[in-house]
């Protein structure tokens, strides 16, 4: 059952007027709890803590919680994040605990932000589910508890509602609950929830709605965009991923068909996105990521209706490393090379340049595939912490020049690759997926994924 406090420091319901109630939040008299504190949760709850000056950041890895409860900093590679929580931490702006409950009990802005990811296709929502419980428990009439986790369609109305009720007893309307979806990349993500896009707000009633509004009012500079309802708001973030996974698709499939074209595939989408009703995005060796990858199922298989399209786009996309690698291989047989016999290297595990993530990441599913068909293959991650693929040798980017190359896929234009010594390499083909060299910088046989050069 929920505590009972002294005094309501609820911004639902609440008697203030709108300017009290602002000042409130700003003033810290509004104490807010952020569940997960990974790669969006820690930048989210540094954010939270600058504009209310009382989070409790909550996570289930003690040795998380410990550090940001410290000053230290566990995510990597987000530029001003470590000062912001050393500095938050400091002045008493921000802690963290693994007690969920505890937090919950305390605080009365809750939001959630832990991993929803994907299983055999389908959503798992186990972590969501353990979140929104423990708030439940320590929930308090006029608390607002707030989902940023990326949900298929109707999970607020559906399933987060009923949690939070079943644990606390309490029913909607004595509580507010909002969905107002995370739109951060890795990298930049305190510039993005600072106010890089419009943050968009769905309250299950229209008092969840005011409330959400008034806190993101204080937590971005851009505009604050109210949607109808929850379901609408998770819509919003599910659509825009699909649009990209569908999107992607499209520029990959029309890279297939380069050598029947005749032509180079990106230079004719870069024209015809000259006009304002095309935006085809860039074909490449896949489609990474724990966020992409996986949004389209939060639909497949979640309802009911025929979803042809994005099921298409998935077996496109998923096809790309297996294309690549063919592509390779045509290549390397223009020049009377076998694959079978050649030493390869993939160049870039992460899924994307710059983030240490290699969850569905094409340079990983590349690298397996050759090293099922070459004879021996090498890894180039500046970035990446992970073990490569079996079969695969990490090296680094100083050591590769000393081993005797045949083959070069790159597959994740890290900044660093600027600076491959390929002159170092006698013979080599290279194979450019994502577009970085051109080749004068290379000096090599140079392939890139949909220019036309092959026979598909
Ligand atoms: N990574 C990205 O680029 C973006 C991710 N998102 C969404 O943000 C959400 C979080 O993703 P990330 O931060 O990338 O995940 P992450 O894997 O980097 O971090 C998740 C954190 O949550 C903690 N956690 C797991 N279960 C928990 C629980 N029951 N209570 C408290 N903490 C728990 C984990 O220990 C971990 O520290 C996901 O829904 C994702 O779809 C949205 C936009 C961008
Ligand atoms: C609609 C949208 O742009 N969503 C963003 C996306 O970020 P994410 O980190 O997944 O990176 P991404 O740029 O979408 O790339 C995903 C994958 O797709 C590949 N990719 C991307 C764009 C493109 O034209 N061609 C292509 O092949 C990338 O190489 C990568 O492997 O997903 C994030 C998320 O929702 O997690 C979201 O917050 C970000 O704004």
């Amino acid at each position: 059952m929920s505590s009972q406090r002294s005094e309501p420091t609820g911004l639902y319901g609440a008697d203030a007027d709108e300017p009290a109630q602002r000042r409130a939040f700003a003033g810290g008299a509004v104490p807010v709890a952020v569940y997960g504190l990974g790669k969006m949760g820690l930048p989210l709850a540094a954010v939270y803590a600058e504009a209310s000056g009382a989070v409790t950041g909550v996570d289930i890895d003690p040795d998380v919680a410990e550090a940001v409860d410290a000053g230290e900093c566990p995510v990597e590679g987000e530029p001003g994040l470590p000062e912001a929580v050393e500095r938050l931490a400091a002045d008493g702006s921000l802690s963290a605990t693994t007690d969920a409950v505890d937090a919950a009990s305390e605080a009365s802005v809750h939001v959630v932000i832990v991993p929803t990811l994907v299983s055999d296709d389908r959503p798992d929502l186990s972590a969501l589910e353990a979140a929104v419980r423990s708030v439940g428990e320590g929930l308090d009439a006029g608390d607002t508890v707030i989902i940023e986790s990326t949900v298929p369609p109707r999970t607020c109305r559906d399933r987060v509602a009923p949690w939070l009720e079943a644990e606390s007893g309490l029913g909607l309307g004595e509580f507010g609950l909002a969905f107002c979806p995370e739109r951060t990349m890795s990298g930049r993500a305190l510039e993005d929830i600072r106010g890089a896009h419009p943050k968009v707000v769905g309250g299950a009633d229209d008092e969840s709605t005011r409330v959400a509004e008034l806190i993101y009012g204080g937590i971005t500079d851009a505009e604050v965009y109210a949607v109808s309802d929850p379901t609408t708001a998770e819509c919003v973030k599910v659509f825009e991923g699909l649009y990209r996974d569908v999107n992607i698709a499209l520029a990959n499939e029309l890279a297939t068909l380069a050598g029947e074209f005749g032509v180079d595939v990106p230079e004719a989408i870069e024209v015809a996105n000259t006009q304002p009703f095309c935006d085809i995005h860039d074909p490449g060796p896949g489609v990474g990521g724990h966020c992409i990858p996986y949004y389209p199922y939060f639909v497949i298989s979640e309802f009911e209706g025929a979803t042809p399209l994005l099921e298409t786009a998935r077996h496109v996309n998923e096809y790309m490393p297996e294309y690549t690698v063919e592509r390779a291989t045509e290549a390397l047989a223009d020049r009377g090379r076998d694959l079978a016999e050649v030493t390869a290297a993939v160049f870039g595990l992460a899924y994307r340049p710059g983030v240490d993530e290699t969850r569905a990441s094409p340079g990983v599913d590349v690298a397996e595939l050759l090293a099922d068909r070459a004879e021996t293959v090498y890894a180039v991650d500046p970035v990446t912490t992970d073990s490569p693929p079996a079969g695969v040798e990490r090296v680094s980017l100083d050591d590769i020049e000393a081993r005797e190359l045949d083959l070069a896929v790159v597959t994740t234009a890290h900044e660093a690759f600027e600076s491959i010594p390929w002159k170092a390499f006698d013979d080599v083909v290279v194979l450019d997926g994502r577009r970085q060299f051109d080749g004068d910088a290379v000096g090599h046989p140079l392939v890139r994924l949909g220019d036309g050069s092959g026979e598909n």
